[in-house]
């Protein structure tokens, strides 16, 4: 298989703050990876460079064959990279329906504005748009909910919309911030189950993510940073048992907390 994401030697400062530092890893198609490490590890930082929410200060990263770190990130959808975010953006006086149609148009070929216009060619679009919106609504099981405000949704239905409005742009790489924060227990093991299915469409997914019983049960491989530095990538038997990531995750003696990992 070849490597669908490569991140080569990235660094990133923000002044005199080092949040990555000369990180390298890649990963295959069809894969899950996860990403993790402490609070400040640089997490956020490398994923936001990855969606080129920035570009890195040195180093490059390429997807499918192709430099995207210096691509605006209107640039990145339309080559097949999805994410959601942590702090959930929904339109909240939108239907469920109008939220996930309203992420196709941004990518469409016609537009927003001759689909306001009702043009020929952007009617059929449309209409493609309708139905690839449904799919996505009955896969995160939302389809009852279709037509309600979003504003009215709790917060496990939220990120399920987060969820099936990236997919409905049918990525090849879909990058999940934080899917399962203020989830409870039900809740992350059902999304832990529906981002199995996705890998079984043949979706490769990059997930920054704090609750370790979801990215233990849904990763292939796990990229753990700590300090702006990765110090390990494995399988997360091998992380788990790694010696670098424990004393990452428990501290020092001095400083040691209560960490599961
Ligand atoms: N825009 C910014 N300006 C200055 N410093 C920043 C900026 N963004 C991140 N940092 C710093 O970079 C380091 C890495 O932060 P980052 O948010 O990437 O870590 P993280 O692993 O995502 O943390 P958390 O798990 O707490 O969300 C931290 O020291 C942070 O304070």
């Amino acid at each position: 298989m070849p490597n669908l994401l490569e991140v080569k030697q990235v660094t990133k400062k923000f002044g005199g703050v080092v949040a990555n530092k000369d990180i390298t890893f890649s990963f295959e198609e069809g894969n899950v990876v996860g990403l993790i490490g402490p609070n400040g590890a640089g997490k956020s930082t490398l994923f936001n460079m990855v969606s080129s929410i920035f570009p890195p200060t040195e180093g490059e990263i390429w997807f499918d064959g192709k430099r995207i770190d210096r691509l605006p990130s209107y640039k990145i959808a339309p080559l097949g990279i999805a994410r959601t975010f942590q702090n959930l953006q929904v339109f909240k006086r939108m239907t469920v329906l109008e939220n996930v149609m309203v992420g196709l148009h941004t990518n469409s070929k016609s537009g927003i504005l001759s689909a306001a216009f009702k043009l020929p060619g952007a009617k059929k679009e449309e209409q493609k748009m309708y139905e690839q919106a449904w799919e996505e609504l009955k896969f995160v099981g939302l389809e009852d909910v279709a037509d309600v405000e979003a504003g009215n949704l709790p917060l496990g239905k939220l990120r399920l919309l987060e969820l099936a409005r990236a997919l409905a742009t049918r990525p090849k790489l879909l990058l999940l911030d934080e899917i399962a924060a203020g989830l409870n227990h039900n809740e992350t093991a059902a999304m832990s189950d529906l981002i199995l299915q996705v890998r079984k469409r043949g979706v490769s997914i990059f997930v920054v993510e704090h609750d370790m019983d979801l990215v233990m049960r849904v990763s292939d491989q796990i990229v753990v940073l700590d300090q702006g530095e990765k110090i390990a990538q494995g399988t997360p038997k091998e992380v788990q048992n790694d010696r670098r990531v424990i004393e990452a995750y428990l501290g020092t003696e001095e400083e040691e907390e209560e960490v599961s990992l």
